[in-house]
C-alpha cells in the first residue's frame, strides 16, 4: 500500500454492490469521459448530477486517455463522481505507452478518495520508445513489464492486495489490432485464454466492448460460461459478472465511426433501419432508442447463472437524453411515487427544493449557471422526441438511505431497481430530462451535433468519439502503408494533394479512418461538397497550405438537397459560410497574417495557433488595434462563429457547425500531438522522424472563414487566399 493516509472507504466494490442486489434483478452502469474543454467539464458536472440523481446507476465509470493523456482530468472526474456525487466509481486505467509511475500515482489517488474499482486495460499496443520508461524504483517487481492488461491486473493485486475490485475488457466480436495479426482479424477464441489469464490473475468482473449484434453477444456469453480453463480444468467464468456494453445511437455519423473504431458489426436489419432515416438526426435518435431498447430486452431474456443479477453498461458519450429514453422504455428506473408525480409540474421546486441534499444542491446551482451559458449558443430547449407507450413500472421503488448525502451510503435495490436508494423523485426527473420539461428538461439539451463538424465547445460531449484521447487512429504499420516515408515538405504536399483528389482516403488528421486504415464511413475520402472547391483547394495546397478541412459557401438550398442538405427532409433550408483550415510554414505566416488583417474585418475572420500554443485571431488583433484606436468592431467578443445553419419549420435555427476560439485551441493541441504520434511511427533519428518533428515545431495551424455566402461573393475566400 502507499504511504498516504486514506479515508476509511465504503465497500463500493462492484462485486459487493452486485451481491447485495436481489436475485435476478437488473442493474446498469454509465460511462463518462473527461470533457476536452473547461466549459464542457463544468457542464458535465451539472449533467452528472442530473443523471445520477434521476437514473441512479449502480455505478459509473470514467475513461482514461490512452497513454495517460487525460490522467489529471480523469482523476478529477472520478473524484467528483465518487466523493461529491457519492456514486460508486470505476476508474479505467491503461498500462501502455506512458510513464508507468503514473499508474501508481493514479492508484494511490483512488485510494485517497475512496475509489474501490479499476477497469484494468492495456490501451494501445506498446511502443518501443516507452520500454525504457520505468516507474519509480521499488514500485515494480523484478521482471515486471506492462505489455498486456494482465500485467496491470497482476501489478494491482501484488501491490494493493484486495483493496480494489478489478474489471477487465471482453470482446463479444473478438478483439482486433496489429499486436496479433497472425490470429486473423477478430477471433473470440484467440482472446479467451488471455481473458482467462486476466481472471486468474485477479479480475472480478468483465465489461464488454459495445455491441449491436445480439446473436454474437449471446454466443459470447454462452461460450464464456461454458469455457473450461486448460490449466485448472474449471469453468472459470461460470458466475463472474459479465456486463455487456451498449451505446445509444446519437447520430448517423457517430454510429458509423464508433462501430468502425471498435470493430463492432452493425447487423443488416439494424443498419437498414438507420440508413432509412440517416439524413434526419431526430429520426436517427428515435430509431436508435427503439433499437437499443430491443437489445436490452433481448439481453435481459438471456439466461443467467442462478440468481446472478443482469448488468448492462451504457456508453453515454456524456450525452443524456437517449439514455433517459432507453431507461424509461425498458423500465430500468425506480417508479414514481404519488408525491413525486405531483411535483412534475413544478420542476424547479422539485430540483432545487428540500429533496436535494448536501453536495447535490451545489451541483444544481452549477447547472443553473450552465443553463444560462448554454442559452447563449446553439440552445435548442424545445428539442424533443416523442415516444409512445410510456408506462409506469409495476414494481415498487427501491428503499434505503440517501446515497447523495454520504459516501458511506449502502446500495440496495428491489427487483426492478438499479441499486441506488430511492428517496429522490427519480422517475419524474427522468421524464423531465427525456421530454424536455421544466428546468431539468431545458438543461438536458440533445447536444445535437456533438461530434459532427465542430459542435459547441461547452458541450460535455465536444470533440470526443471514444473518450480515449487524441490519436493517429492507426498503428505504425498502417501509418507507413498509408502515408509512406516522408522525407521532405514536398512529400507532405503530395499526400495532401492525393487526399483532395480522392486518391488517398485519409491524411493523419482525418477522422474518417479506422485502425486498418480503411474509411470509417465508407463514403470515400471527402464529402461530396468538397468537389465544388477542389480546384481552389489544390491551388492552396500547391502554395504550401496543407488543407485539413473546408466547406464551400451555400446560400439557402433545400434541406433535401443531395449534396448539401441535412435535417428534416423538405422542411427547411440550409446555409454555409466558406471556410478552410490548414497548416502552413511559420515563415509564410507573417505575409498571410498581413493579408488577413488587411481584408475587411466584416468579410473575414481567422484564427491561428502554433505548437507552443500561441494563439491569435481577428479578435485579438482587433483588440490590440482598438487599444491603438483603429478598430472597426467591438473588441473582446466571444470568438463564436456559426458557419453552418439550418432553418426548419417550427424550430429554432439549428447551428451544427460553430467555429470558436476554445474549440480551435483544443483541436490545435490535438492536431500537434498527431504530428508527434506520426513521428513515432519511424525509428528514432531517422530522416522521417526528424522531418515530422521539425514540421511539428514550425508549422502554424490557421482557420479562415468568409462571412459572405451570398451568390458570387461565396467565392471571395478562395480568391483572397489565392491572390498574392
Ligand atoms: C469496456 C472497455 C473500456 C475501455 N476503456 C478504455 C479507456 O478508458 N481508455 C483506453 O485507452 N482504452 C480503453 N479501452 C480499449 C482497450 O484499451 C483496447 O481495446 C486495447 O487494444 C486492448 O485492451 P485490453 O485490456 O483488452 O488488452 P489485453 O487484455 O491485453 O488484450 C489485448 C489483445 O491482445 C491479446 N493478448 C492478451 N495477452 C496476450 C499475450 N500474452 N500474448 C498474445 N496476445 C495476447 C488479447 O487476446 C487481445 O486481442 C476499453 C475497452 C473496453 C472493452
Ligand atoms: N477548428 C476546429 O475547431 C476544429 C475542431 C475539431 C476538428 N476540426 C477539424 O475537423 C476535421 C474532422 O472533423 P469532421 O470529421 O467533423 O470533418 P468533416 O469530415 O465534416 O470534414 C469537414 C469538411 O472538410 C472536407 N475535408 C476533409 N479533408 C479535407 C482536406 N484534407 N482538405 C480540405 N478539405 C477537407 C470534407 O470533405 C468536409 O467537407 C479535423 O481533421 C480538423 O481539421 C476542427
Amino acid at each position: 500500500m502507499g504511504s498516504r493516509t486514506h479515508l476509511r472507504p465504503p465497500d463500493d466494490k462492484v462485486t459487493t454492490l452486485v451481491s447485495r442486489l436481489p436475485p435476478s434483478s437488473t442493474y446498469f452502469s454509465l460511462e463518462f469521459f473527461p470533457p476536452k474543454t473547461q466549459a464542457g467539464f463544468t457542464n458535465l458536472q451539472a449533467r452528472l448530477a442530473r443523471m445520477t440523481t434521476a437514473f441512479r446507476p449502480l455505478f459509473v465509470t470514467v475513461t482514461w486517455g490512452a497513454g495517460g493523456s487525460t490522467a489529471t482530468k480523469s482523476l478529477e472526474l472520478a473524484e467528483i463522481c465518487q466523493r461529491q456525487l457519492g456514486v460508486p466509481t470505476v476508474l479505467h486505467l491503461t498500462c501502455t505507452n506512458m510513464n508507468q509511475k503514473l499508474i501508481d500515482e493514479a492508484l494511490e489517488e483512488c485510494q485517497s478518495v475512496g475509489i474501490r474499482n479499476i477497469l484494468a486495460l492495456r490501451g494501445d499496443p506498446p511502443r518501443e520508445e516507452y520500454k525504457d520508461v520505468l516507474p519509480d524504483p521499488g514500485s515494480k517487481a523484478d521482471g515486471e513489464e506492462f505489455v498486456w492488461a494482465v500485467d496491470l491486473v497482476k501489478h494491482i493485486r501484488r501491490k494493493y492486495g484486495d483493496y480494489f475490485c478489478i474489471g477487465v475488457a471482453g470482446y463479444p466480436e473478438g478483439h482486433a489490432d496489429e499486436s496479433h495479426p497472425e490470429a486473423g482479424k477478430q477471433n473470440v477464441e484467440h482472446d479467451l485464454p488471455y481473458l482467462a489469464e486476466k481472471t486468474k490473475a485477479g479480475a472480478d468482473f468483465i465489461m464488454t466492448q459495445l455491441t449491436y449484434d445480439v446473436k454474437a453477444y449471446r454466443n459470447y456469453e454462452e461460450r464464456l460460461r461454458n469455457y473450461i480453463d486448460d490449466e485448472t480444468k474449471k469453468k472459470l467464468f461460470k458466475d463472474i459478472p459479465i456486463i455487456p456494453g451498449l451505446m445509444p445511437i446519437q447520430s448517423y455519423q457517430i454510429i458509423r465511426r464508433i462501430t468502425k473504431l471498435s470493430h463492432a458489426k452493425i447487423p443488416d436489419d439494424i443498419s437498414a433501419r438507420i440508413e432509412a432515416v440517416k439524413n434526419d438526426d431526430e429520426e436517427v435518435k428515435k430509431v436508435g432508442v427503439d433499437i437499443i431498447s430491443e437489445l436490452v430486452e433481448q439481453i435481459r431474456g438471456m439466461p443467467q447463472p442462478d440468481g446472478l443479477p443482469r448488468g448492462l453498461h451504457f456508453y453515454t458519450l456524456n450525452l443524456e437524453k437517449s439514455v433517459a429514453f432507453i431507461l424509461e422504455r425498458c423500465k430500468l428506473l425506480p417508479t414514481t411515487s404519488e408525491s413525486e408525480a405531483s411535483s412534475s409540474d413544478d420542476s424547479d421546486v422539485a430540483v432545487e427544493g428540500k429533496e436535494i441534499v448536501n453536495g447535490i444542491k451545489s451541483q444544481h446551482q452549477i447547472s443553473n449557471r450552465a443553463k444560462r451559458r448554454a442559452s447563449s449558443v446553439n440552445a435548442q430547449p424545445h428539442n424533443r422526441v416523442i415516444l409512445g407507450n410510456r408506462t409506469k413500472s409495476p414494481n415498487g421503488a427501491a428503499t434505503g438511505p440517501n446515497v447523495l448525502s454520504s459516501i458511506t451510503a449502502k446500495h440496495e435495490a428491489d427487483e426492478s431497481g438499479s441499486g441506488i436508494p430511492a428517496s429522490q423523485p427519480t422517475r419524474t426527473h427522468n421524464l423531465m430530462i427525456s421530454e424536455g420539461q421544466g428546468s431539468l428538461g431545458r438543461e438536458a439539451t440533445w447536444d445535437d451535433f456533438p461530434n459532427g463538424r465542430w459542435g459547441p465547445s461547452h458541450s460535455p460531449a465536444f470533440g470526443e468519439i471514444d473518450g480515449y484521447g487524441p490519436s493517429l487512429k492507426v498503428g505504425p504499420i498502417t501509418a507507413r502503408r498509408l502515408w509512406g516515408h516522408p522525407k521532405s515538405a514536398a512529400d507532405i504536399t503530395d499526400l495532401f494533394k492525393r487526399h483532395v483528389t480522392g486518391e488517398l482516403h485519409a491524411v493523419p488528421w482525418s477522422d474518417d479512418v479506422d485502425a486498418d486504415g480503411v474509411s470509417n464511413t465508407g463514403e470515400g475520402a471527402l464529402r461530396a461538397e468538397t468537389e465544388h472547391i477542389r480546384k481552389e483547394l489544390l491551388d492552396l495546397i500547391n502554395q504550401g497550405y496543407w488543407t485539413l478541412a473546408s466547406q464551400p459557401a451555400i446560400d439557402g438550398v433545400r434541406s433535401d438537397h443531395p449534396t448539401f442538405g441535412w435535417g428534416p427532409k423538405g422542411e427547411g433550408f440550409v446555409f454555409q459560410k466558406a471556410f478552410v483550415e490548414f497548416f502552413c510554414a511559420s515563415s509564410a505566416w507573417p505575409a498571410l497574417r498581413q493579408k488577413l488583417i488587411d481584408a475587411s474585418e466584416t468579410d473575414i475572420s481567422w484564427m491561428k495557433i502554433d505548437a507552443q500554443g500561441d494563439f491569435e485571431s481577428t479578435e485579438t488583433v482587433s483588440t490590440s488595434k482598438t487599444n491603438g484606436a483603429s478598430s472597426k468592431r467591438t473588441p473582446g467578443t466571444s470568438g463564436v462563429n456559426a458557419v453552418t445553419w439550418g432553418v426548419f419549420r417550427g424550430k429554432e435555427i439549428v447551428t451544427p457547425t460553430i467555429i470558436e476560439a476554445e474549440s480551435f485551441r483544443t483541436w490545435g493541441e490535438e492536431a500537434y500531438s498527431i504530428w508527434g504520434e506520426w513521428r513515432r511511427c519511424f525509428p528514432r533519428g531517422s530522416r522521417e522522424e526528424k522531418l515530422l518533428e521539425e514540421l511539428r515545431r514550425t508549422v502554424v495551424l490557421v482557420n479562415v472563414v468568409s462571412q459572405r455566402y451570398v451568390g458570387e461573393e461565396g467565392m471571395a475566400l478562395w480568391k483572397l487566399l489565392a491572390g498574392n
